[in-house]
């Protein structure tokens, strides 16, 4: 049966990519739009000042803007897709749960509370049962379930690999991330042609705390974290599309670039229909992965890494996703599809 979907913040650049990924999804239908009170009664293509390189869907495009309010939105929806400003989205998603709504947000508000799911499916899909609890200790009909930051989303796959066999302990990553990971108006062509910005507010705690969610442990009640230590650097690049990272990883086993590659290729995507035939793309080139050739590696939901070295504590790689695909609409995508398969609508 099609499941009818609401999309909050639906005229953005991560909620255009929703658009396009649900409009001819096989399992959802969209059924209501909402974005700011700048936009609301506007026509979807009016409002949306659309910038995804696919037209804009037909029969979207006319469909009329809502409010971003519970009230706005039919009751006959099941499933909310929310890609809002962090400050709305802790506002008005808890309003949506306690109407009863199912929300799958790409938002990083509430990604770190105790009994909300953060997921990558391929990674941690066991954690959606947290959502038990949740219901238990909030009292909603409905449900909150986060997918993390796309510069966490880009390692964590990877390093998930080496975590199962060899138990990480320490890792060092640096990013070079993309433009559109900042939405349309973040930063300016004056501040990044020929420029790099060490700097993207928030991004490097995000990367240490996300990761050791994800790769915790969940015994039925809560998520222990995993115990290995994560420092990042991020730093903001001219590219468009596709964040690039430097990862150092020790493990308490020892650890080969021949055993990490081999863990990494074996990786493969899960019975969900955006999860990809295979998870982590592995280049043998030294110089790849490059945003511009391999940002849309499985169409933009895989993860691509090379450059594998021996260091004297484990092995340094480098990893690439596409941050808008995998990074964030495709990974909220695949959590509805989760939560879809493991009947939480
Ligand atoms: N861009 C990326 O690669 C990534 C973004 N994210 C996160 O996703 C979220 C959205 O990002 P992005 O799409 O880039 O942002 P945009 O600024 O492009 O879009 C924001 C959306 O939220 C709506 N909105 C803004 N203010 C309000 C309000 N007060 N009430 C209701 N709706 C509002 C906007 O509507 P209107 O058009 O009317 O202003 C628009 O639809 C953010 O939390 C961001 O941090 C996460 C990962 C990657
Ligand atoms: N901060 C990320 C994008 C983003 O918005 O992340 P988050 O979902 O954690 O807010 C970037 O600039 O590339």
């Amino acid at each position: 049966m099609t499941v009818r979907v609401g999309v909050l913040g639906a005229t953005g650049a991560v909620g255009q990519r929703l658009i396009q990924l649900l409009d001819p999804h096989s399992e959802f239908e969209i059924a209501a739009l909402t974005a700011s009170d700048a936009s609301v009664g506007e026509t979807y293509k009016d409002a949306a000042k659309w910038r995804v390189d696919s037209p804009i869907p037909e029969d979207v495009a006319g469909l009329e803007v809502r409010a971003t309010d519970p009230d706005s939105v039919p009751d006959d929806v099941d499933l909310i897709f929310s890609s809002l400003p962090s400050s709305v989205g802790a506002e008005v998603e808890p309003e949506f749960c306690e109407a009863g709504y199912t929300v799958s947000s790409n938002s990083s508000n509430g990604r770190m509370d105790e009994d909300v799911p953060l997921i990558i499916p391929e990674v941690n899909a066991d954690h959606v049962d947290l959502l038990e609890v949740q219901r238990d200790e909030r009292g909603w009909d409905g449900a909150l379930l986060k997918n993390p930051n796309c510069s966490t989303i880009t390692m964590v796959p990877p390093l998930a690999t080496l975590d199962r066999e060899f138990d990480l302990t320490d890792v060092r990553v640096s990013t070079l991330q993309a433009v559109s990971g900042a939405g349309y108006s973040g930063v300016s062509s004056m501040e990044i042609i020929d420029n790099a910005i060490p700097h993207i507010g928030g991004e490097e705690q995000k990367m240490e705390t996300e990761s050791r969610k994800l790769l915790g442990s969940f015994d039925g009640a809560e998520v222990h974290l995993n115990e290995m230590d994560v420092a990042a650097s991020c730093n903001r690049i001219p590219t468009l599309d596709g964040h690039l990272e430097n990862v150092w990883a020790d493990t308490t086993e020892d650890i080969s670039t021949a055993d990490a590659e081999a863990a990494m290729e074996s990786a493969t995507g899960i019975d969900l229909p955006s999860s990809p035939e295979k998870l982590i793309t592995v280049f043998e080139e030294p110089d790849r992965p490059q945003p511009r050739l391999d940002r849309n590696v499985e169409d933009g939901m895989g993860v691509a890494v090379g450059g594998f070295r021996e260091t004297t504590d484990g092995v340094q790689f480098n990893c690439l996703a596409h941050n808008t695909m995998r990074g964030a609409a495709g990974a909220s995508v695949l959590n509805g599809e989760l939560l879809n398969k493991r009947g939480y609508l």
